[in-house]
């Protein structure tokens, strides 16, 4: 057994390798994943954009993903549009100042959002109350809503059009889930739009 201290690397190691077996073995996250991929492909067609938020290592994670979008996945192609909210000090400071934390990404929403466009919000817990009310506030503008979330997170799942859902109630280990459907939707989206290299 590898150890350090009180901290067993096999135990955390199995408990990541059974959260993303129990998560991918569930029919409904495979359908969930390739239903977002759907609907950022027919928002990109329709010249739409993604817009991604979360907080802490999935404010990341939104960063991660747009950045795939933005840059290059698999391979080399054109730009695809999507934006992290989770970036703009000033506005995010602004917004968390005179409105409230939990408005610094429905606000951005409401100024970024377009409808046709797809909102993908993050949150380990679903119970984030600045996912939650973007959340509102993108279906309110005609946004389909992705939700990417824990097993605890009905909430979040009530409000989505495709919810991605780590089969565990910890953060870190549903962190680790949600990277793997985040580059598998980048994967089925950038091979939807744009014609994969012949290998
Ligand atoms: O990355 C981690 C833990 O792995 C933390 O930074 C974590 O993201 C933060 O505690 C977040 O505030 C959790 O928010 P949420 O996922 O419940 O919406
Ligand atoms: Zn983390």
């Amino acid at each position: 057994m590898e150890t350090f201290g009180q901290f067993s690397l096999t135990k955390y190691l199995d408990a990541t390798l059974s959260t993303i077996e129990q998560s991918v073995k569930d029919e409904s996250f495979c359908t969930s994943v390739l239903r977002a991929a759907e609907l950022c492909v027919t928002a990109m067609r329709a010249g739409g954009k993604v817009l991604l938020a979360g907080n802490g290592g999935s404010a990341g994670d939104a960063q991660h993903i747009a950045g795939e979008f933005i840059s290059r996945f698999l391979f080399d192609r054109p730009a695809m549009p999507a934006i992290a909210l989770t970036v703009d000090t000033s506005v995010l400071t602004a917004i968390g100042n005179d409105y409230g934390y939990e408005h610094v990404f429905s606000r951005q929403v409401q100024g970024l959002g377009a409808p046709g466009d797809v909102f993908i919000g993050i949150s380990t817990s679903g119970r984030s109350p600045n996912i939650l009310r973007a959340m509102d506030v993108a279906k309110e503008k005609g946004l389909k809503v992705i939700a990417f979330t824990g097993s605890k997170g009905a909430a979040m799942i009530a409000k989505a059009d495709a919810a991605i859902v780590a089969s565990s109630s910890e953060t870190p280990y549903i962190q680790q889930v949600h990277i793997i459907a985040g580059h598998a939707i980048c994967a089925a989206v950038e091979a939807a739009i744009f014609e994969p290299p012949q290998v």
